[in-house]
């Protein structure tokens, strides 16, 4: 898994890497402004010739440092080069400052407002290096309406516009992007391609920017030695190698090693999504699967399910003489269970059996409603085993401090970003919570943090459908419930789900609905080369 980092954790990694002499900013600054230029021409491939024009937008830092050493590389590959500066050159930080003295020793900079009027061709490249990491406030309205007006100019090729680190404006923390009330930030969307240095940062992969994959360039700063927040998925390697220890498939063995998963079902009529989840956790490797539900819906069920066993349920006393058989190694509450008292005592009653042992506990849907009115109740019984697969409407009800401070556009001092308020959520609730969405975010008590992100090359918006939550939190079950997840945290299992629910998604395509999911499965696995 790759790491990703917030802007705090790369402005220290950068200080420390200044202070303890092993790098010089100056150093830093131009493998950075080099690395930009040259992940943009492995992009857009060698100039063609007579096309060689070039903008460079530069803010008042040292963002807009990185741009005039994008400036000085691309003159000296032969290209022509208008540099525009937003603020006073006297007022740069040093290191920008130099990176403009040299600039300014090949070419003129011309202040920001010139570029208002439109006048000129278009360039083929437009690079904002404007604002990076340390914006902390809407972007002027003049870079707005400057960027703007150079991406609109009348004549010239339509231009590829580079973002160095960030589209400015964006607040990398949250992938918020700072609108004042002067005017727009069409930055964001006109992002090709965004180049940022050493990782990620959080805003990357919570919002697109641009329409692949942040390039990132290595500018020669340690790997990471404290906890960060990690990126979801088998980075770089081979995805067979990552799964094949998280999931059960690579164990071969009997089927009782794989696990015995129980899913708790609802009553007559309301069974198919308690069914996608446990065919999900049957699918994905669990050696068993047992559905459990009310008497009276047993005939449904039975006319439904072959491979999956079925057991009547009473109640809370009953569901809790069945958890005692401690074979049963995964629980999953939720798909269709029902709002209300009984499904409440339910989840009391397994979070109370499998305390002590530690088996897994996935509560999803209505077994997360049903504690809508008093939160608290869940947050005690919760223990390290659990894991919580809220949507924001459902983390917002859990949580609602938490979710108002996450509010997207909110770039005030109070606002939290995703990451933060879903680390912040585990650790009241002791317990794993993976927070759904194109970005699904997951943390853990003990402060780890990831991001599952189905964007870029693994965008699949057809996956929003009815019932595929039910399935992923099936997927989390079936993959708890073996002998191999005792040595992973709930953490890891439920971000290898979260990969394999959008892979599924991705390897079937448009017109896929949830049962579709599970059945998609196995291509899934011998794509993997299982
Ligand atoms: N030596 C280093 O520290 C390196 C820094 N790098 C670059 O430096 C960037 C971070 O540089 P900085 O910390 O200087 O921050 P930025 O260049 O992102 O911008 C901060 C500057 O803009 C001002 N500012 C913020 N919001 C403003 C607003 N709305 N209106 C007007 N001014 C505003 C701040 O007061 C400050 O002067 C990174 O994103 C990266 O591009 C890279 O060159 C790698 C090395
Ligand atoms: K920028």
């Amino acid at each position: 898994m790759g790491e990703i980092l917030t802007a705090a954790q790369m402005r220290a990694k950068e200080n420390k890497a200044i202070q303890g002499g092993f790098a010089h900013g100056l150093t830093l600054m131009e493998r950075a402004g080099q690395g930009v230029v040259d992940a943009t021409f492995r992009v857009i491939g060698e100039a063609r010739d007579g096309f060689m024009s070039a903008v460079v937008l530069c803010g008042p830092g040292n963002n807009g440092g990185d741009g005039f050493v994008i400036a000085r590389v691309l003159h000296e590959m032969g290209w022509q080069v208008q540099v525009y500066l937003y603020g006073d050159a006297g007022r740069l930080p040093p290191d920008a400052r130099t990176m403009y003295d040299r600039w300014v020793a090949i070419g003129p900079v011309s202040p920001i407002k010139d570029a208002v009027s439109g006048q000129g061709d278009r360039p083929v490249l437009l690079f904002d290096a404007m604002f990076g990491i340390g914006i902390n406030r809407p972007i002027p309205a003049v870079c707005a309406q400057a960027f703007e007006a150079i991406c609109t100019r009348a004549t010239g090729p339509e231009c590829f516009v580079v973002a160095v680190d960030c589209p400015s404006g964006m607040d990398v923390d949250t992938g918020a992007v700072l609108v004042g009330p002067d005017g727009a930030n069409t930055l964001l969307e006109r992002t090709d391609l965004c180049v940022t240095f050493h990782a990620p940062k959080l805003g990357h992969y919570l919002t697109e920017v641009g329409r692949q994959r942040p390039a990132v360039v290595d500018i020669g700063l340690r790997p990471e030695d404290e906890v960060v927040t990690q990126l979801v998925g088998p980075c770089g390697g081979p995805a067979k190698e990552w799964l094949q220890s998280v999931t059960a498939l690579g164990a071969g063995g009997h089927k009782y090693d794989r696990g015995h998963v129980l899913v708790l079902g609802g009553g007559v009529g309301k069974g198919g999504a308690a069914r996608m989840a446990a065919r999900s956790a049957l699918r994905v490797g669990a050696g068993l699967v047992t559905l459990t539900v009310p008497p009276e819906a047993i005939p449904e069920n039975a006319a439904q399910l072959n491979a999956i066993m079925l057991r009547p349920l009473d109640g809370a006393d009953a569901l809790r003489e069945m958890l005692a058989d401690k074979r049963l190694s995964s629980v999953c509450l939720g798909p269709g269970l029902g709002v209300g008292d009984r499904t409440r005592a339910l989840v009391l009653a397994a979070l109370e059996e499998t305390a002590q042992d530690g088996r897994r506990v996935v509560l999803d849907a209505d077994a997360l409603g049903s504690f809508a009115e008093d939160p608290q109740a869940l947050f005690e019984a919760c223990h390290a085993g659990v894991v919580i697969t809220p949507h924001e409407g459902e983390f917002a009800r859990l949580f609602p401090d938490l979710a108002e401070r996450t509010r997207h556009s909110d770039p005030a001092a109070t606002g939290l970003g995703k990451v933060e308020s879903t680390c912040r959520a585990a650790e009241r609730l002791g317990a794993t919570v993976l927070l759904k969405g194109e970005a699904t975010v997951l943390a853990d008590p003990e402060g780890r943090s990831m991001i599952h992100a189905a964007l870029y090359d693994r965008a699949a918006p057809w996956l929003g459908t009815a019932g595929a939550g039910d399935v992923l939190a099936g997927l989390i079950a079936g993959l708890s419930a073996g002998e191999q997840a005792r040595t992973h945290a709930p953490i890891d299992l439920a971000g290898a789900a979260a990969w394999l629910h959008v892979e599924c998604a991705r390897q079937f395509g448009p017109g896929l609905i949830a049962e579709d999911l599970p059945e998609q499965l196995p291509a899934v696995f011998r794509n993997l080369g299982f």
